[in-house]
């Protein structure tokens, strides 16, 4: 979620919310009842713990305590930091002063005697404030985070919001595929021009007569999904592909063991061979030096005609020209896009007018539900960092996620 969006939505809705909203996560529903959250051993442990086994959260190998610098901390600067919560989150912070700053300026004077802060990594607000730790930022992506050497000369340890919106993004990475496979881009069109016609030209979404070799429509049971960047987002798209029936292969940065339900786990260098099996390839890369601009001509040309293509990861890891010539010139068959270089796209960009292609403006990972997850995420990380625990969802500052 970006940081904007999270905090106005924060701003609107109660603090309290966070422990009485119902929690849904991608397997399990839990409900977290009013008036449980008043010890300092969070009351709220199993929704936590059932948060980190369902979404496969990844804990550090060893404590902070464990470290000779560490010392219990004094001071945490959060963002959006409401009544309610700071009620919320100083149980597990007993002693500890939790400060609110809601804006970079106010954050840099805020964290100069911080020893973490929560909600912020730009170097503007991390490069006064030498005693900070600890950094929790609110996205999943953290290549803006990286733009500065500071997590890497320092030592602060860098958690992030990876596999977080896994199961809402999976639901937009569906949404897109199927909108794509049962021609809803072109019946919405001509339910616009008051139209009753069967049959989507699958070439330009128009609608006419259909002529012989065109597809109204095509199953998803039976066809391949590639998933490129197999991590939280791609494992919980890949669950969603297999109640379709799909075949799923995907590539990530290590192969280790294959996951259940996927036929095949490639490296990145098996992208431009496993993309031409590919009925569907899906994008949820981080955007890092190495994938950067991935997804190229040679791999656009690689595709099926009739591919489509998938982008929630991040623009940058697609060169967008290459893209948008791969479907005016019919190399692919469509793509759907929450994330394009450049973001936004802007007035007159040659995107707005490229065929074949579903935009929706980088808001994959919105929902209902969704900010509950981020805060017992941020709640439980603070909990450790009190305690000097093993932190959970530890990024790598030199892999770059
Ligand atoms: N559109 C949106 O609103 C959102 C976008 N995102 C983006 O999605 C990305 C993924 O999120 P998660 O799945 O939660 O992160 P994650 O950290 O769970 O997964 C990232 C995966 O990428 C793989 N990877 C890294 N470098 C690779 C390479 N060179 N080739 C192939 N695979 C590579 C890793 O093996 C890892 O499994 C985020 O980094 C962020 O950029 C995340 C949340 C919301
Ligand atoms: O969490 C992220 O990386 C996002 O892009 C949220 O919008």
């Amino acid at each position: 979620m970006r940081n904007a969006d999270f905090r106005v939505r924060l701003r609107q809705g109660s603090g309290g919310r966070v422990v009485r909203q119902a929690l849904v996560l991608s397997l399990a529903v839990s409900v977290l009842a009013p008036g449980r959250v008043a010890s300092a051993q969070p009351p709220d442990a199993s929704q936590t713990e059932r948060m980190i086994a369902d979404l496969g959260l990844r804990e550090a190998a060893t404590p902070l305590s464990a470290s000779p610098q560490w010392r219990k901390p004094a001071r945490v600067l959060v963002r959006n930091l409401t009544p309610d919560r700071k009620t919320w989150l100083q149980e597990v912070a007993p002693g500890v002063e939790l400060v609110n700053a809601d804006t970079t300026s106010d954050a840099r004077a805020a964290a100069a005697t911080a020893d973490a802060v929560l909600g912020f990594c730009e170097e503007a607000v991390l490069a006064q404030s030498p005693s900070v730790r600890w950094v929790q930022t609110y996205d999943a992506g953290v290549e803006r985070c990286l733009t500065s050497d500071v997590f890497r000369q320092r030592g602060i340890v860098l958690t992030n919001m990876q596999r977080i919106a896994g199961p809402v993004m999976a639901e937009h990475v569906m949404a897109l595929v199927l909108a794509h496979a049962r021609g809803l881009a072109g019946y919405l069109m001509a339910q616009r021009e008051g139209k009753w016609e069967r049959g989507v030209n699958a070439a330009n979404w128009t609608f006419n007569a259909l002529s012989d070799g065109e597809q109204p429509a095509f199953t998803l049971a039976g066809k391949t999904i590639l998933i490129v960047g197999y991590g939280g987002v791609g494992s919980e798209t890949a669950k969603r592909a297999q109640a379709f029936g799909m075949r799923i292969i995907a590539i990530r940065n290590s192969k280790a063991d294959l996951p259940p339900g996927v036929t095949k786990m490639g490296l990145p260098a098996d992208l431009p061979t496993y993309v031409k099996e590919a009925d569907i390839v899906v994008d949820t890369l981080p955007l890092t030096a190495e994938t950067r601009g991935m997804f190229d001509a040679a791999i656009f040309g690689a595709m099926k005609k009739t591919a489509f293509f998938v982008n929630v990861g991040r623009g940058g890891t697609v060169v967008t020209e290459a893209l948008m010539k791969a479907l005016q010139d019919g190399g692919i068959g469509g793509a759907g896009l929450d994330v394009v270089d450049p973001e936004p796209v802007p007035e007159g960009h040659p995107l707005w007018k490229t065929p074949r292609l579903i935009l929706t403006p980088h808001v994959s990972a919105d929902s209902d539900v969704d900010e509950d997850v981020r805060w017992l995420l941020i709640r439980e990380n603070l909990r450790r960092f009190v305690a000097g625990g093993k932190m959970l969802s530890v990024v790598d500052a030199t892999r770059g996620y």
